[in-house]
């Protein structure tokens, strides 16, 4: 009997060492391939984007076709959440995401948390698309934001450096601002899942401001919702890989991987390779953590960065990418340099 080879990256998943490490880049769809950029003023706005099948499977593909990452992560984006909850939301030229804000609990009833899946359908199509047309040794990623982070933009109404509004909620009115995190728990679960029955076999909780929490707010807001989001899918698939990737949190991720039960972690740029090796690889695979701005230098201080992260790594269970996500200024031959690396260990 022959038994087909699994994925190089639910191998690492499952906690194998690998022959090489499996690699996938954080917005590997996106502004820096002109593809991405013709096929994105086609749709209209971003949202279309997001929101037509075809062309989202289409933008998914792109990089997987010039540099075979072992991992197609769907194209979509955290803010659809809000989205299909009824937030009024607008992507704006150099700007990101603006929100009507939602402030306070008595805000909550502006919010319809019944019928997110109505909104949502196109992006299950797409993941369903890409199941059968990702290369069979390439895994499916679906993903969503943690509430946490989900939650910093529904209150702030757009990209925040202070977190005042949020924060003056969740210490003003605790109660009323679970009632706001519980909706997103719950809708997050339920998305998720439907992304697994449509065909993901893995998925990414990005909690990119899980770092700006003090202590006990920390645990309440940022262990709590990821633990219940992870026992939610488990619940309904018990052997799903979920990757955390609580950006920022310093020493704290320890906790993180205790409590959550996350498979994996990825690493932010600022996590000390040694410092992770003995600490995290130790209890769950890591994943990480290139310095995106190293992706747009390139040449040697790139490359060099690259060997010293496999190298620290390696001998444990890992999965090479960024420490965050590439930025629009990145040549494309520095991600084919990378590519190169990684599967053959030396640079183009
Ligand atoms: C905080 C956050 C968002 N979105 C996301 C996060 C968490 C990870 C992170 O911190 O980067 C996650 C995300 N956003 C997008 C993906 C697609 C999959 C991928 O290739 O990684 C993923 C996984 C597409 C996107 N999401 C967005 C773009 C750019 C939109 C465009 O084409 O104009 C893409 C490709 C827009 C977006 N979406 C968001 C912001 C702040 C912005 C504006 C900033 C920017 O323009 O880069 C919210």
């Amino acid at each position: 009997m022959t038994t087909t080879p699994a994925k190089l990256m639910l191998r690492a998943l499952s906690g194998e060492i690998t022959e090489r490490p499996p690699f996938w880049l954080m917005r590997q769809a996106g502004r820096y391939l002109p593809e991405y950029r013709a096929t994105r003023a086609q749709a209209g706005n971003f949202l279309d984007l997001c929101y037509n099948p075809r062309l989202a499977e289409e933008v998914t593909l792109q990089p997987l076709r010039r540099y075979g990452m072992d991992a197609a992560i769907l194209f979509a984006d955290i803010l659809l959440i809000p989205d299909a909850l009824g937030q009024p939301l607008d992507y704006l030229e150099g700007e990101g995401p603006v929100l009507d804000p939602v402030r306070s609990a008595g805000e909550l009833s502006k919010l319809n948390p019944e019928n997110i899946h109505k909104t949502l359908e196109p992006v299950y199509e797409t993941v369903s698309r890409l199941s059968s047309s990702i290369p069979s040794d390439c895994t499916l990623i679906g993903f969503a934001g943690a509430p946490w982070t989900v939650a910093t933009y529904m209150v702030e109404g757009r990209g925040s450096k202070d977190y005042v509004n949020i924060k003056k909620w969740m210490y003003g009115d605790p109660a009323g601002f679970s009632a706001l995190m519980d909706i997103l728990v719950e809708a997050t679960i339920a998305y998720l899942l439907k992304q697994v029955e449509a065909g993901a076999e893995v998925v990414q909780i990005f909690d990119t401001w899980a770092g700006v929490l003090p202590d006990d707010e920390f645990r309440k807001w940022v262990l709590g919702p990821t633990k219940r989001i992870v026992e939610g899918l488990r619940h309904h698939h018990p052997d799903l890989p979920v990757i955390g990737f609580p950006k920022g949190v310093g020493g704290n991720i320890i906790d993180f991987v205790e409590e959550t039960g996350v498979t994996a972690v990825s690493l932010d740029t600022g996590t000390p390779l040694d410092w992770a090796a003995r600490n995290v690889q130790t209890r769950v695979p890591v994943q990480g953590n290139l310095d995106p701005i190293l992706l747009v230098q390139g040449g040697a201080a790139m490359e060099n960065r690259i060997a010293e992260i496999i190298n620290r790594l390696k001998s444990a269970p890992f999965i090479f990418n960024l420490g965050h996500g590439i930025i629009p200024q990145t040549p494309p031959e520095h991600v084919g340099a990378l590519s190169q690396l990684i599967r053959d260990g030396s640079p183009s």
